[in-house]
């Protein structure tokens, strides 16, 4: 076929406008092809502001509630929710709290650092992780903790957790010990990350409606459950320098483990997620919202009619950015099997039974191979 327009003429003489791309997945390293087109913004097809506060309301309206996030989580899984009852109070005092912890010299940081942790809570340095073995290295600071019941919303007598599952919790004292010097943090924290633990075990219950279940079919799957919190703290630019192509990548492109992620971040932006003919789409924030997207954990449960989709982040900005993620999963000793729901005759199960923890470990070894 003759050549006859510009963009003909520019597809034989460019080269291709794709980079290949390798994530840690708990089932191995998986490669994808991605733009290096410059992200453009999702429109609200791709990435739905969806307005749960139906999620009180009615059966026949809770289900229409479903309908949408169904919807949407077969596409990208990746959603906004307003009206989600967090108060706003809560989110300010743990983002100013955040930001004590992070603007801290380095040494008292130090205390907490992930590297007294048997499993990954506390403090991680700039730089020191690199969540994509084919970007740059993470320009982010974080904070991480595990569920402890002793915090649960849903009180706890802490002398009476299961066996099984006192042996699969991840907490530690040590992190609000080392942080107690700021006399608010741990309570401001807390208190955002149980406002997260109580509206997680409430969606929890849209996604059982979503996926033709049963409303109360995961419940005794979250007495426990996977509810990692963090803060994340991606410094901004220096002014007047130059963000072209050497930027450092604030989190490099992965997907989340558990079931779902609910994402708080603040207005200055930088999260992108990938799309399925692997362009960039940003995602930008929406006052008054949290973002939820599914993990890989819920993908496997649901056979693959759910999505976790892989997403990064890129401070642009001169302005520091903060975020703070709570990736909800189940009681990690649980054994799961692919839902009834997600499979028939002719499709079967794909995945064997395993338990959430059982697949965050299998995540986490994959890192370090
Ligand atoms: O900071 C963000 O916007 C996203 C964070 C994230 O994807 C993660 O911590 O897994
Ligand atoms: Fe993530």
């Amino acid at each position: 076929m003759p050549v006859t327009t510009i963009e003909q003429c520019e597809a034989l003489i460019l080269p291709p406008e794709f980079t290949e791309i390798r994530l840690t997945t708990a089932q191995g390293p998986v490669y994808r092809q991605v733009s290096t087109a410059a992200p453009r913004d999702a429109v609200a097809e791709e990435v739905p502001v969806i307005d749960i506060s139906r999620i009180n309301d009615d059966l026949e309206i809770r289900k229409e509630l479903a309908r949408e996030v169904a919807e949407t989580c077969s596409r990208y899984g990746f959603f906004y929710i307003r009206n989600h009852g967090i108060p706003e109070d809560k989110i300010n005092a743990a983002k100013e709290q955040a930001f004590n912890f992070f603007r801290q010299p380095k040494e008292l940081k130090e205390k907490v650092s992930q590297q007294h942790s048997k499993y990954s809570n506390g403090w991680s340095s700039l730089r020191s992780r690199r969540v994509s073995p084919t970007e740059s290295a993470d320009k982010k600071e974080g904070f991480i903790w595990s569920y402890d019941p002793e915090y649960d919303p849903d009180t706890k007598d802490v002398d009476q957790v299961p066996a099984p599952v006192a042996n699969a919790l991840h907490a530690e004292k040590f992190i609000w010990d080392g942080t107690s010097h700021l006399p608010d943090f741990r309570d401001a924290i807390l208190s955002y990350w149980q406002e997260c633990v109580t509206l997680s075990r409430k969606l929890v219950r849209t996604f059982a409606l979503a996926l033709d279940l049963p409303e109360s079919y995961f419940d005794d799957l979250v007495t426990y459950p996977g509810s990692d919190g963090a803060i994340n703290f991606y410094p901004g630019v220096e002014p007047g320098s130059n963000p072209g192509a050497t930027l450092d990548v604030g989190l490099g492109s992965h997907t989340d483990l558990q079931c779902f992620t609910l994402l708080w971040q603040d207005e200055v932006g930088g999260l992108q997620l990938l799309s399925q003919s692997g362009q960039w789409l940003k995602v930008p924030p929406i006052s008054g919202t949290l973002v939820v997207n599914i993990g890989d954990f819920l993908m496997r449960l649901t056979n693959d009619r759910f999505i976790s989709t892989v997403h990064r982040v890129y401070n642009y900005s001169i302005v520091d950015r903060l975020s703070m993620p709570f990736f909800f999963g189940f009681n990690f000793n649980e054994n799961v099997e692919v839902l009834p729901s997600c499979i028939d005759e002719t499709h079967p199960a794909k995945y064997e039974p395993i338990s959430c923890g059982a697949w965050c470990k299998r995540r986490l070894a994959m890192v370090k191979l």
